[in-house]
């Protein structure tokens, strides 16, 4: 059984799973800095497989929202994969896209592939990390979608932009009423964001129907969720499965699609 590493590379953090004998082995998280050096992203992911005891993977591959380091990620899996690396760039894979391909960001597309896999009928497509992107699939199609600042962005936004607001990490508080700047600032931030992120999937839902499923993920999913007041299905690693689909789509083309693509 082929064994696959994937790795999504956002602004905030880059993914990396390891897939083997039929599941998900390790998945590890990285600081996005675009300081480190090819040599230091190389070290990283030997690091890893050597700690797995892993020397090498059939295939690599990889989303990359942050196209400075996608090359220094392609390079290293070169040194580690049986087969060329591949870079996973809309459209194609099964998965039609009613959106300028070359504009939509490949974490967008591959979660899309994941959730529309997972749920097989329209869906909302949620990545609450550092920013938030809600998206529609129907039909096997990628039709479209939000982007919203993050949390982070926003606090830092209030921070950077006023004269007397500090700069607050944000949370999502189960209080609504502010007593001092801080917690307004927490109130603000927090529920604002889990309003906008409501907002946004009861939006999109009513475009695309409203029993569409609605499949959550990224690194505030968790947090998020109670707040939501929804039934949303929680995929951690949406992504990451996104980009198995996407690979198993080029080795086996085992996956069904939509009626358009
Ligand atoms: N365990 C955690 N504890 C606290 N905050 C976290 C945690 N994991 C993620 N975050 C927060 O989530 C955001 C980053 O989310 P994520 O890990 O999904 O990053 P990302 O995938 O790089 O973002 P994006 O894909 O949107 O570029 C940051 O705001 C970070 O502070
Ligand atoms: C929106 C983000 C930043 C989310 O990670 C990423 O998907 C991206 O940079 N997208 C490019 C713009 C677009 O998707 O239309
Ligand atoms: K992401």
């Amino acid at each position: 059984m082929p064994r696959l590493l994937a790795i999504d590379i956002g602004n905030t953090h880059i993914k990396i799973g390891l897939w083997d004998n039929g599941q998900w082995i390790e998945e590890w998280r990285l600081a996005t800095d675009l300081k480190r050096t090819p040599d230091e992203y190389r070290l990283f992911v030997r690091g890893l497989l050597l700690e797995s005891k892993v020397q090498w993977v059939d295939r690599a591959i990889v989303a990359s929202v942050v196209p400075l380091l996608t090359p220094f990620f392609l390079r290293v899996l070169e040194s580690v994969s049986q087969s060329a690396p591949v870079e996973v760039v809309p459209p194609g894979y099964g998965l039609g896209v009613d959106y300028p391909p070359q504009n939509l960001g490949p974490d967008r597309f591959v979660n899309a592939l994941g959730a529309w896999r997972l749920a097989r009928q329209s869906v909302v497509v949620v990545d609450v990390g550092t920013t938030a992107t809600v998206d529609a699939v129907v039909d096997g199609v990628f039709v479209g979608g939000a982007i919203a600042p993050g949390p982070h962005f926003l606090a830092q936004a209030l921070a950077e932009g006023t004269a007397r607001l500090p700069h607050v990490t944000p949370a999502i508080e189960p209080w609504m009423i502010g007593k001092n700047t801080e917690q307004a600032i927490r109130a603000g931030v927090g529920q604002g964001f889990a309003g906008m992120v409501k907002s946004l999937i009861e939006n999109t839902r009513q475009s695309i129907g409203a029993a569409a499923p609605i499949i959550l993920t990224g690194g505030w999913a968790a947090r998020l969720q109670p707040h939501l007041g929804l039934a949303v299905r929680l995929e951690p690693r949406l992504t990451l499965e996104g980009l198995r689909f996407a690979n198993d789509w080029l080795t086996g083309g085992e996956i069904e699609s939509g009626p358009h693509r």
